[in-house]
């Protein structure tokens, strides 16, 4: 269902290598004395452009051999080959559902026949999944076939067409520290590399760059998706700055993590990398160096299901003045990601990632919560090997309504992880690197900008928001997704979406007649009134488009 979007707007130019739109961003500047409350509305044209061709795009995964790896390898190579499979509840087709850009609309405007919605992919242009190369790394030496086997994700009808072309994907030898992921891990650590820290990051360098080359990509991102790690501490002198963890690297400090190693590694070779995982893979002085250099990092964690339904769950009641007191998720699984979180400080990593999902939207509401205030949250994750990828998630949220009284809503969502996982991973790499090739120039500057280094544009995907420093952090699932959309609506010169249609609040139509185009043409136009049948009782009266065959409302 794909559709190509022509911008008809003096604001925007198509040139053989650019989209270039200029645009009034609208923001307001307020000022509070006392209960007094002065809003300055704010204008800035700018001009954003995009270029337009769509490189060939190459995705290293950290974690490759792991659920999330070996499934999304596998989702795309299913639908690159347009697989059906035969289960018990009938014939299965290979699909993108559950990625934002790829099985997501978004609403042009009204057209001959209403709403005009067309793919979020579609609103620029941008890699598409099926032309992904993959490659990566694991702790685990097995292929990706018998990996993904191992998953036990995939349904095996689906599996046995896929497996020949997974055999021969064999992840690269990685970085191991024990310490920073559950003992539990150890029997699967039989693909590691040896050397100093920094010889080892010299590897993981010289793979990216062998990648690149063999592989014929134009550009290599690099996603991790292996097990979560646990914390590392800040240390003055270590990873506080770009220099020390550099330095750091070189002297083989222990407190510097595997993820940090790989970031570090990915900036230096000019890759954009994600996290995918919830530990505090971005020290201070891996933000610095991305920064220096010029390259995004994004995460962190994943925000594929409990806590997604969270950000949505919370805003709803919230927004609709009511309060949320008490905030229950629990949820067990028995895939390997819940093997490592049943260790402490595995565990820690995520229950901090998961908790602050409602901070945004509870500081928005003075109303309901006193400075300070928050809900009671308790997060708690259990390892039930029987269940595998298919993750239990059960919530409680109890919140106070109108006159003492209370509402309760208690949910039970049975997640295959790893399948919401995957379009997740998509989203982030295609989106990431659609950033890439957008620019922009507020007015009174010379040079165009890039986005920061830390790409916060993704926070729709994670559970905890990577931000640039000092900037806020936004979990609202709505409004984070409606910064994507208007920024990249801005990149085609097109206003933020704002559902007013004011164009049916009023007595009368002011809309002037739009033009409209029936195959590309300008389509005749003539005043009618349509009615059903009874011309005593128009429907309504405007300005209607007719071709050879019908009148129909514009
Ligand atoms: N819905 C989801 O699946 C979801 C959501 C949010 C976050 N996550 C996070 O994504 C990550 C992967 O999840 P998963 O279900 O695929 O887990 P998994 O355990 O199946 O896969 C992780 C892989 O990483 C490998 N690994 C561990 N340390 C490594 C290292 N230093 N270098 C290279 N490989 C290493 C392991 O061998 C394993 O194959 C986890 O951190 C998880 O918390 C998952
Ligand atoms: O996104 P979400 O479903 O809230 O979070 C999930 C957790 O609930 C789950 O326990 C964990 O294993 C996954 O890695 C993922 O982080």
């Amino acid at each position: 269902m794909s559709v190509k979007i022509h911008v008809n707007s003096p604001n925007v130019r198509y040139t053989e290598t650019h989209i270039v739109a200029q645009y009034s961003y609208q923001t307001a500047s307020v000022m509070k004395e006392g209960n007094k409350v002065t809003v300055t509305p704010r204008s800035t044209n700018m001009t954003f452009r995009t270029e337009r061709h769509v490189p060939r795009l190459g995705v290293m995964l950290v974690g490759w051999g792991g659920n999330n790896g070996t499934t999304v390898t596998a989702a795309v190579l299913a639908n690159k080959l347009g697989l059906t499979w035969m289960t018990k509840t009938g014939l299965k087709k290979a699909n993108y559902f559950g990625s934002l850009l790829q099985s997501s609309t978004v609403c042009l405007g009204t057209g001959l026949e209403g709403e005009v919605n067309v793919p979020f992919r579609d609103l620029l242009p941008m890699v598409h999944p099926n032309d992904i190369v993959f490659d990566g790394w694991d702790i685990s030496s097995l292929d990706l076939a018998d990996a993904m086997e191992r998953a036990q994700v995939l349904d095996w009808s689906l599996q046995e067409q896929i497996r020949p072309h997974m055999s021969s994907m064999k992840p690269r030898p990685s970085i191991y520290i024990p310490d920073f992921i559950a003992a539990n891990q150890e029997s699967r650590a039989d693909n590691v590399l040896s050397g100093t820290l920094a010889e080892q990051m010299e590897q993981i360098r010289a793979d990216i760059r062998e990648f690149s080359q063999s592989s014929g990509v134009d550009k290599v991102i690099v996603l991790w998706t292996a097990n979560t790690e646990r914390f590392c501490d800040i240390v003055p002198g270590v990873n506080d700055t770009a220099n020390n963890l550099l330095a750091a690297i070189q002297a083989g400090t222990e407190e510097i993590s595997p993820s940090t190693v790989f970031a570090v590694a990915s900036i230096l070779e000019g890759c954009a990398y994600i996290n995918g995982s919830p530990q505090n893979t971005f020290v201070p002085g891996a933000i610095e160096l991305a920064v220096q250099k010029g390259v995004f990092i994004g995460g962190d964690d994943f925000k594929s299901g409990q806590t997604k339904i969270k950000s949505v769950l919370v805003d709803f009641l919230v927004s609709a003045g009511i309060k949320p007191t008490s905030i229950v998720s629990y949820n067990h699984l028995g895939n390997n990601d819940g093997k490592n979180l049943s260790a402490p400080q595995q565990f820690r990593s995520k229950e901090i990632s998961k908790s602050n999902v409602v901070d945004d939207v509870v500081q928005s509401n003075g109303i309901l919560y006193q400075p300070g205030e928050k809900p009671d949250h308790c997060v708690v994750i259990k390892y039930v090997p029987y269940v595998g990828d298919s993750k239990r998630a059960m919530d409680e949220y109890i919140s106070e309504i109108m006159m003492g009284g209370t509402n309760t809503i208690a949910l039970h969502n049975t997640c295959e992880d790893s399948l919401l996982a995957s379009p997740i991973i998509l989203d982030l790499v295609i989106l990431t690197e659609l950033c890439q090739r957008i620019m922009i120039r507020p007015q009174g500057e010379e040079d165009f900008q890039s986005f920061h280094s830390v790409l916060a544009l993704l926070s729709f995907l994670c559970k905890a928001p990577l931000v640039p420093p000092g900037t806020p952090v936004v979990n609202a699932f709505f409004r984070q997704r409606a910064s994507i959309e208007n920024i990249m609506r801005a990149c085609i010169g097109l206003p933020p979406q704002n559902h007013m249609l004011l164009e049916h609040k009023l007595q009368r139509d002011f809309l002037p007649p739009h033009t409209p185009y029936i195959n590309g043409e300008v389509a005749a136009t003539k005043k009618v009134v349509l009615t059903n049948g009874d011309h005593n009782k128009p429907l309504k009266k405007g300005f209607y488009a007719h071709d050879d065959n019908a009148v129909r409302a514009v």
